[in-house]
């Protein structure tokens, strides 16, 4: 694995778990949408299991705890979810150490950066605008911003037809199942961090080209 090299003309990489711990945060929109609906609270670690397919397939699975909701408990929860959480995006959730040395010389190396994520536009662009890292990328797909998220390869797809090169010449770096099938399926070379939210998965079984326990450890796998 450590001799892996990446071409990587455009990087491609994860908001929530790789970029930003954004696992408190989440928690506490989700614990508060809880509360108003008359359910108990769920512990972060569980919460954090959540993460990844979007926040309203968080917000299904902390209510499955108790019952599974129907579609109009749903649709109140993320009421409270969103109005929750878009007023406390960044209360905890921090950049992980590295991250922004690593976007710099990343851009500096002349690479295009995109972010991916299958968080919900109206939450990612003010997220990474108040945690400083929204002038690093030169494009951002949300989990609603085309008709398929992660693990469908249609962003990744997007964003290289983007920029007119071909999957090969791409690099995914992510944190889960998702961003690893998502690369898979669209022909993409992937990294894994070693942190970051996959549940219970163990790392192995994301099956990635190469993991970094940093993002600044990416930079010397790439051409
Ligand atoms: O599930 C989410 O909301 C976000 O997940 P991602 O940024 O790791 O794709
Ligand atoms: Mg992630």
């Amino acid at each position: 694995m450590s001799q892996a090299s990446f071409a990587a003309d455009i990087v491609l990489i994860d908001l929530d778990g790789t970029l930003i711990d954004t696992a408190p945060d989440l928690a506490g929109a989700a614990n508060h949408a809880l509360h108003s609906l008359g359910r108990e609270p769920a512990a972060m670690p569980v919460i954090r299991g959540f993460i990844g397919n979007g926040v309203r397939e968080l917000m299904r699975r902390a209510l499955a705890i108790q019952d599974e909701p129907s579609e109009a408990e749903l649709d109140a929860a993320m009421q409270e979810f969103s109005a929750y959480y878009g007023a406390h995006l960044t209360a905890h959730s921090v950049v992980y150490p590295g991250v922004e040395d690593a976007l710099r010389t990343l851009r500096e190396q002349q690479r295009k950066l995109v972010c991916i994520t299958n968080k919900a536009e109206q939450f990612t662009a003010p997220l990474l605008e108040r945690l400083g890292l929204c002038d690093y990328f030169d494009l951002v797909l949300s989990g609603d911003s085309l008709p398929r998220k992660k693990p469908d390869p249609l962003p990744l797809l997007h964003a290289a037809e983007h920029f007119g090169v071909g999957p090969d010449s791409g690099l995914l770096v992510g944190d889960s199942i998702n961003d690893t099938q998502a690369a898979r399926a669209a022909g993409m070379p992937v990294v894994a961090v070693s942190y970051g939210y996959r549940g219970d998965m163990p790392l192995a079984d994301l099956a990635a080209d190469a993991v970094i326990d940093t993002l600044p450890q990416l930079l010397p796998l790439l051409r």
